[in-house]
């Protein structure tokens, strides 16, 4: 399995196979041994999919406290996203510090986010579908929201806040300021 570590080496890209023929592909899109070759030891409980009209839907900037975090396995089914992590860990040397990467069905990549990241993505195509596998269940209570547009991260997100879509609960998101009040990593 093809994959490099990003500027916060946690936090890996990854080039699963694609068999393509005149039927059209077959990909792995996930193998426990061959991602094991390239680090990834998490078992992983949950399959999500999000599936995101328009260009500019934004969501993030997610995670799921301690004891009930979650190591992401996301790639792009269809479309294209940036995704980001955000290092939330108290104590890290990179904690505030994010890492970005386009994920798209046109590279077939995929981006693993550890737990201790606030992860998030916004859309660069209409009719994105997002696939990721998680490493805990859902666990409502213990989901949390940073803001997206969070001066103190400065992500450089290629849209204005007039051209994203969020929900309302990443309307309502915490500051980071906030979170370092009170870091449940
Ligand atoms: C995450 C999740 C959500 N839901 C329900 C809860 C809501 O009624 C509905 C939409 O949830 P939400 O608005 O949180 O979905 P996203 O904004 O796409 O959130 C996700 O997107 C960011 C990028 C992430 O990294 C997280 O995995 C996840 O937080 O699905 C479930 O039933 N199970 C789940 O695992």
């Amino acid at each position: 399995m093809k994959f490099e570590a990003l500027a916060i080496p946690d936090v890996k890209l990854l080039f699963p196979k694609k068999f393509s023929d005149e039927r059209g592909f077959f990909s792995e899109t996930y193998n426990q041994t061959t991602y094991a070759d390239a680090g990834i030891f998490q078992s992983f409980v949950q399959d999500n999919q999000s599936v995101s009209c328009n260009a500019g839907v934004l969501r993030g900037l997610h995670y799921q406290c301690t004891p009930y975090a979650q190591d992401k396995l996301v790639r792009v089914a269809h479309g294209r996203i940036l995704d980001v992590a955000v290092d939330i860990r108290a104590g890290s040397k990179t904690f505030g510090k994010w890492v970005s990467a386009e994920i798209s069905a046109t590279e077939w990549n995929q981006i693993l986010i550890p737990c201790g990241f606030a992860h998030g993505f916004v859309t660069l195509e209409p009719d994105t579908e997002v696939h990721y596998k998680v490493s805990a269940p859902y666990t409502p209570e213990a989901e949390r929201s940073i803001m997206w547009n969070d001066p103190d991260l400065g992500i450089p997100w290629p849209h204005e806040e007039s051209d994203v879509t969020l929900s309302q609960k990443d309307m309502q998101a915490m500051s980071f300021a906030d979170y370092c009040r009170n870091p449940d990593f």
